[in-house]
């Protein structure tokens, strides 16, 4: 089981040496924290918070990297190739891919103006990983809400911290293809809102595809409670955000985390440490791997 002090004997330097590489990967763009901050979710959603979906594919083996959830959107793996290096320096052979994935989405989200906490470690690497899993695993963002809801009961989280969770959508981009059809078919959508979007986001599948927009059209670079408000506007980006105030039970959720920054912060922290906890490899499982990309 996990602890916040697993490493401090073996590597006491572990967290200034993660947060100074993070801290320099956001200062050259902003973006990074999300992107790290959501390689940790799609992680801990296949299989626990193993660092399967880090594994390169190989001739012998395809991983979660090229799932549709993944292909040509998680980004981040070489900012993590990064951390894991400095922290192979400092301490060879001794701290999970796994845990330097929990620590850099924790400080992603303190760097950003977010809530800080301490982090639970002791995650060990897998040795495999599974492209049909993450393509089963995480939620497409066609998701209705009971979808949502039971994916994350599935794995121990509540609707509370569903919604708590989806707040990460404070921060960070979204391509065209991912919200097209909410911004061209939708109803519970604000009309100048969506014309917004409509503008870099061309009606027919295959032209700009890969245009961004901002989750947060507020403050896309800070973690702070405006996708919240955002979705009281009926201004939420992706037809699964706007699942969850769509007069339905999360409604309440919502409207709550809009009006008291603090109890979202806190309950994202107590939904991010729940969501660290997803079947870790501990003891004797897995392996602690040198390189994240490969198995060693
Ligand atoms: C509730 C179900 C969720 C769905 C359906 C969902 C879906 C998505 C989609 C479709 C994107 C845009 C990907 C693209 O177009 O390339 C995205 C981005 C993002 N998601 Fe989620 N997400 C969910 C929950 C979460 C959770 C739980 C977290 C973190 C704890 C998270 C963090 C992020 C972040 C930070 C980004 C922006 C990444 C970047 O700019 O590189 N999401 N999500
Ligand atoms: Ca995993
Ligand atoms: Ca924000």
């Amino acid at each position: 089981q996990l602890s916040t002090n697993f490493y401090s004997k073996s590597c006491p330097n572990l967290f200034s040496t993660v947060k100074s590489t993070v801290q320099s990967a956001i200062k050259k763009e902003a973006r990074m924290g999300a992107s790290l901050l959501r390689l940790f979710f799609h992680d801990c959603f296949v299989n626990g918070c193993d660092g399967s979906l880090l594994l390169d594919d190989t001739s012998s083996f395809t991983g979660e990297k090229n799932a549709v959830p993944n292909r040509n959107s998680a980004r981040g793996f070489d900012v993590v190739d990064n951390i894991k290096s400095a922290v192979e320096n400092a301490c060879p052979g001794v701290v999970s891919c796994a845990d330097v994935l929990a620590i850099a989405a924790r400080d992603s989200v303190t760097i950003l103006g977010g809530p800080t906490w301490d982090v639970k470690l002791g995650r060990r690497d897998a040795r495999t990983a599974s492209q049909s899993a993450a393509n089963n695993g995480i939620p497409p963002p066609t998701s209705n809400l009971n979808q949502l809801i039971s994916r994350f009961n599935a794995l121990g989280l509540s609707t509370r911290d569903l919604v708590a969770l989806s707040g990460s959508h404070t921060i960070g981009q979204a391509r065209c293809t991912s919200f097209r059809a909410r911004i061209y078919n939708e109803t519970n959508i604000d009309s100048s809102f969506a014309q917004t979007r409509q503008r870099n986001c061309p009606r027919a599948t295959g032209s700009g595809d890969n245009n961004l927009a901002p989750l947060d059209i507020q403050t896309p670079t800070s973690f702070d409670n405006n996708y919240f408000k955002n979705l009281i506007n009926r201004r939420g980006l992706l037809h699964s955000d706007q699942q969850l105030f769509n007069g339905g039970s999360t409604d309440s959720v919502v409207r709550g985390y809009s009006n008291n920054p603090s109890s979202f912060s806190s309950d994202f922290v107590t939904a991010m440490i729940k969501m660290g906890d997803i079947s870790p490899l501990t003891g004797s499982s897995g392996e602690i791997r040198k390189n994240c990309r490969r198995v060693n």
